[in-house]
């Protein structure tokens, strides 16, 4: 079963409503860079790859209705600071939107209003195929990095929210880690905490492993230590939504105590991350703006309320782990790096391990 979060064809697009999994499968029309927005902010497209993605696409679908008209660069322009705003953590909307600007710029200069739409709306068409290719490099890297640091036949991953074909074009990144192990034949099994308040692992992780038959476990949160001491755990894999120059990593919420839990048991903690997740521009995670979310997505489930009324609430959507924690490395389409090679390997001055 091939899993579709997003369905692209030139001047069309829907997202499966990732509010409504796993009972229902809804797919939305995205019409226009608002539609884009809303979606994005409400969580019914999320992952740091599919937002980028959506939310461009959302732009090719409106130049390709003739949007912008005579200046479809001041449309491009206010279009991705729009969508850029949906969500401040996650860099990968708003390093697309840079290098789109750049891009489009740079042929306003030689074309005209049709063929500069044109041309942008092939650059956005490209991310598609691109993402899925570097999940697919990402998920055999990390692979073969697993299985080069363990005797045994298979391996046993704990991995954290959603990091799979409903947060990317496809194939997932430490998801994907996961389906190129399962595709080995050297995935024993994937622990998948079901990630609160949200539950991108019980509603979305689970649906994907369940769907593809991919062994997994689900556990609470609150179990992930207990589950490292006594199943086994080869490797603690996670996703990003922004890596920085040192290598600090934010994720979703609990991704850090993940890397203390495993740094106690002596587990190798990887980050899975393609470069279009890394922000070299930033120092630390100290620089990192961290998304809070409305408290009504800790206090309640689907409109039932779980907890006290009145009691208040502190929601943040993600947390930074220090580099140091990343025992296990940073695995891109480019290779597998210690925190401390990332930026020369991004930079081009380092090869694969
Ligand atoms: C493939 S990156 C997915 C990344 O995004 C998730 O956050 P959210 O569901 O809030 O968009 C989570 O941090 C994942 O690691």
């Amino acid at each position: 079963m091939t899993l579709e979060a997003i369905r692209y064809r030139t001047g069309s697009l829907q997202i499966l409503n990732q509010l409504l999994l796993p009972h229902q499968t809804v797919y939305d029309d995205i019409r226009s860079v608002q539609d884009a927005y809303e979606a994005i902010k409400s969580m019914k497209v999320r992952g740091a790859p599919a937002i980028a993605i959506v939310g461009c696409l959302s732009l090719a679908v409106e130049l390709r209705a003739g949007a912008g008209g005579d200046d479809p660069v001041t449309f491009i322009r206010e279009s991705l600071c729009h969508l850029t705003s949906a969500r401040p953590t996650a860099v990968n909307m708003g390093r697309a939107a840079r290098e789109l600007m750049e891009f489009a710029e740079n042929e306003s200069m030689e074309k005209n209003s049709e063929q500069l739409r044109e041309s942008v709306i092939a650059w956005i068409e490209d991310m598609l195929e691109r993402d899925v290719n570097d999940n697919r490099k990402i998920g055999n890297y990390g692979a073969q990095h697993i299985l080069s640091g363990v005797p045994r036949d298979s391996v046993t991953i704990l991995t954290h929210c959603n990091t799979g074909s409903l947060a990317t074009a496809g194939y997932g990144t430490a998801l994907g880690v996961v389906r190129s192990l399962h595709a080995l034949g050297r995935l024993k099994r994937v622990y998948c905490t079901e990630t609160r308040p949200y539950n991108q692992g019980s509603r979305l992780t689970a649906y994907e492993a369940v769907a593809e038959g991919i062994p997994a476990t689900l556990i609470t949160d609150s179990m992930a230590a207990l589950t490292m001491r006594e199943m086994d755990i080869t490797a603690v894999v996670v996703g990003a939504d922004r890596v920085v120059a040192n290598g600090d990593t934010a994720n979703k919420v609990g991704t850090y105590q993940l890397a203390i839990a495993a740094k106690h048991h002596g587990i190798p903690f990887y980050v899975a991350a393609p470069s279009t997740s890394c922000d070299l521009s930033l120092e630390s995670g100290r620089d990192i703006i961290i998304e809070v979310r409305p408290p009504e997505e800790l206090t309640s489930i689907n409109g039932v309320p779980i907890a006290a009324p009145g009691i208040e609430v502190w929601n943040p959507a993600f947390d930074v782990t220090p580099h140091q924690l990343i025992t296990g490395g940073i695995i891109t389409e480019l290779g597998v790096f210690l925190p401390s090679e990332l930026q020369a390997a991004l930079t081009g001055r380092l090869t694969a391990l």
